[in-house]
Order: structure tokens, then C-alpha cells, then sequence
């Protein structure tokens, strides 16, 4: 498909997301101006600074009353309210997208915030890494990875074209999925595993019985599988919120298996355990 040229694009939420959203569109030549927005003044001052905005906005209408397209990279929990206050200062044609972790709940909530004549789109990015801030975002986040693209019945094909398109000018492959599906997806290979991390680095913490610093000891194998622990805590509390079933489900499914595995290292079955290994090996080897 051939590449879009977008005038105005708002993002609103300048960090990690939205701001490698910007460089990588700005890079791509696809956009002529952007206007940032953020709550942090901060943040957004450095993002102006750094050059991932063209332009800061002091409040929601400013930033996207001149837009063509707008991009929520806030939260989860807080996008319905920021498709809220952008709502009564969209232009006619506004395509307004996100790339919120979770799907169903907020597609259903901002296709109806969105005024008549405008267009949503939910999206996710299939990339991330354990920084926030407009000062960890990079052009090159996207490319060679998955953005997910949630279209209903309600979504236009006109929009949907455009939006997928800018993905793929951020050097995105991108998927259609079902917002519920897409939620039980990610509830499985995204979130449960961030919880996993977290609650990983308690125990370890609770255990030092004997050593105090027991952290301070580990190596390769604690220091990899933790390094989501290291993500931001208030958008792992609204994914763990808003897609509270799909992961409860998961958890669920995790502490089964976990169980049976301590069942067989109680038990001293070396067989089984070899087996258990073997497997999740040969899976966890087939996907890099
Ligand atoms: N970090 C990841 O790995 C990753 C990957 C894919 C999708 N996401 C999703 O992208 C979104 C943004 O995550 P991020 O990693 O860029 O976080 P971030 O903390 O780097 O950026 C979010 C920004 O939004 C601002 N903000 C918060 N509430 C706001 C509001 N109501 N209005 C305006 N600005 C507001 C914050 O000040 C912050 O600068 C989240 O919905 C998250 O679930 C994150
Ligand atoms: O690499 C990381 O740090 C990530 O956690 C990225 C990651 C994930 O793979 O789980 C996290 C959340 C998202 O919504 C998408 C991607």
C-alpha cells in the first residue's frame, strides 16, 4: 500500500509508546507536524526538547483541534476519559487510535466517545521495553513487530486502511484480531507473564531468611526473567485491572501447573521432570 501523508498528528500521552510512535512516523516522512499533549510537564517539555513533538499543546482541545489523526498512548484506565476530553474538539474526519495492552472494554467505550463523523480504531503494539517517559522512546521500536489492530463492526474501512498503514510506515507487521480475543491472547503471553516477574521478585525478596541482600546475589538467569518487574507499576495496575478475567483465568491455568511441578520435585520424579523441561525447551526454542 502506498504511505500516507498525515498534516496534524496529535499524541497524547508523549512516552515510550507515543513518543516512539512520533519519531518513528516522523522518520517515515509520513507526517508533517506533530503536537504533543501530556499530563507531566515534564515530560512533555523534554519531549519538545528531544524532538519526538513538533509542538506542545497546553491542554486536550489544543492539541487536537487542528489534528487529521490522533494517537492515545495514555494508560488503559485513563483512555476513555482522555477520548472523553478530546471528544468535543475533533475535527470532522478525525481518525482517533490507541495502543492500549488491553482491547475489549476501551474499543467499546471510545467507539461511542467518538463523535459522529469521526473515526476509532484500537490498536496495540506488539513492542515495548521496561522504560517510560518520552526520554526512552525510539524511532526504531517497531520495527519487524506485530501491531494488532482490533476492528468491530462498527469501525470504518477507510480509517482502519489509514491506521494500518502508519504501522507499517513504523516498520510494523500488522494483524486484525477480535478485541476479546486479542485480551485472552495477551493476557496469556504478556500479562500473566509481568506478573509472574513481579510476584518472582518477592518471593526471592521474602525468602532471605539468612541473607538480607539476598537480591544483591543474583546473576543471568533471576536478572533476564525479571526485567519486566522493572516496568512502569501504574500501567501494569491498570492492565492487571481492565483485563482482570482473561488474567484471572491465567493465573488460574499457571498456579495448576506450577502445583503439579512441585508435586514432581517433592516427589523426586526426575523422569517427568526431564520430560516437563524438554518440552517447554523445545516450545520456548521453536518462537525465537
Ligand atoms: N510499555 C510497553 O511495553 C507497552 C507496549 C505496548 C503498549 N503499551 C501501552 O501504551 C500505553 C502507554 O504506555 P507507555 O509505556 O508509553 O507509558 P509511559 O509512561 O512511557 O507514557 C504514558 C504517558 O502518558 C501520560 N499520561 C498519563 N495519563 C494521561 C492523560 N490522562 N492524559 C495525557 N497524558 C497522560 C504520562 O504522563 C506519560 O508520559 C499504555 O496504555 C500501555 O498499556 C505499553
Ligand atoms: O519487552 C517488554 O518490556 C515488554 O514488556 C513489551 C510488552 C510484552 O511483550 O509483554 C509489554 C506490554 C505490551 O502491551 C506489549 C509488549
Amino acid at each position: 500500500m502506498s504511505q500516507p501523508v498525515i498534516n496534524t498528528f496529535a499524541v497524547i500521552g508523549v512516552g515510550l509508546i507515543g513518543g516512539s510512535f512520533s519519531r518513528a512516523l516522523k522518520q517515515a516522512g509520513v507526517v508533517k507536524r506533530v503536537i504533543g499533549f501530556d499530563l507531566d510537564s515534564a515530560n512533555l517539555a523534554e519531549a519538545l526538547q528531544l524532538g519526538v513533538v513538533d509542538e506542545i499543546a497546553a491542554d486536550y482541545a489544543a492539541a487536537v483541534s487542528s489534528a487529521d489523526l490522533v494517537f492515545l498512548a495514555v494508560p488503559v484506565r485513563a483512555m476513555t476519559a482522555a477520548v472523553s476530553a478530546c471528544a468535543p474538539f475533533l475535527r470532522p474526519g478525525c481518525v482517533v487510535t490507541d495502543g492500549g495492552s488491553v482491547k475489549d472494554e476501551l474499543v467499546v467505550a471510545c467507539e461511542q466517545l467518538v463523535p459522529a463523523g469521526c473515526f476509532f480504531v484500537g490498536g496495540h503494539p506488539i513492542a515495548g521495553t521496561e522504560h517510560s517517559g518520552a526520554k526512552a522512546s525510539f524511532a526504531t521500536l517497531y520495527q519487524g513487530r506485530r501491531c494488532i489492530l482490533t476492528p468491530t463492526s462498527r469501525t470504518d474501512q477507510q480509517a482502519l486502511d489509514l491506521v494500518q498503514r502508519l504501522w507499517e510506515a513504523a516498520g510494523s507487521r500488522v494483524e486484525c484480531m477480535e478485541p476479546l480475543t486479542h485480551d485472552r491472547v495477551f493476557a496469556a503471553v504478556s500479562h500473566l507473564p509481568h506478573m509472574v516477574a513481579y510476584a518472582l521478585v518477592h518471593a526471592v525478596n521474602g525468602s532471605a531468611e539468612e541473607e538480607e541482600n539476598i537480591l544483591a546475589f543474583s546473576a543471568g538467569g533471576f536478572r533476564d526473567f525479571t526485567r519486566i518487574a522493572s516496568s512502569d507499576p501504574s500501567m501494569w495496575r491498570d492492565i492487571a485491572l481492565m483485563n482482570r478475567l482473561p488474567l484471572l483465568a491465567m493465573l488460574d491455568r499457571y498456579q495448576s501447573e506450577f502445583a503439579a511441578l512441585r508435586e514432581r520435585v517433592a516427589s523426586g520424579d526426575g523422569a517427568w521432570l526431564e520430560n516437563y523441561f524438554t518440552t517447554s525447551k523445545r516450545l520456548r526454542d521453536e518462537i525465537i
